[in-house]
């Protein structure tokens, strides 16, 4: 599979969903249940909020991480994948290169 940060956290996150949850936060967080992640999500989201609003860029940066560390592992935690989203996010570039287009014959 792809070598990149995103492909190579999904393959770790999935790999956790048969690990002992003594030994691994992820797994721990998959025993505990979806409603337990979302509440993880919850809170990261507040705490990037906060961050954003001090104005400190490497606090935004680190709870950002925990944000979408956390966003990974409830996609992985309903089936799903990083690349799933990146190919919302890419069919969206496709739509509005399209508007664009259409934009500029107007
Ligand atoms: N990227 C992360 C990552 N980011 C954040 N965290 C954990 O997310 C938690 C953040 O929650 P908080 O800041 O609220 O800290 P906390 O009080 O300890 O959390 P709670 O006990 O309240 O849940 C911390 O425990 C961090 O260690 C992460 N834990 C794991 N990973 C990655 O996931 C991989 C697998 O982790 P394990 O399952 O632990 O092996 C690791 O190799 C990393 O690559």
């Amino acid at each position: 599979m792809s070598d990149d940060v995103l492909s190579r956290l999904s393959e770790l996150l999935e790999a956790r969903k048969s690990a002992d949850p003594a030994s691994s936060y992820v797994a721990k967080l998959y025993a505990k249940g979806m409603d337990s992640i979302l509440k993880k999500v919850g809170e990261e989201a507040t705490e990037t909020v906060i961050a954003a609003k001090g104005g400190n860029k490497e606090e935004l940066i680190y709870e950002t991480a925990d944000l979408w560390f956390h966003t990974l592992v409830m996609l992985s935690h309903a089936g799903l994948q990083a690349q799933d989203v990146l190919n919302e996010l890419a069919r969206r570039e496709g739509l509005s290169g399209i508007v664009e287009k259409a934009s500029r014959k107007e």
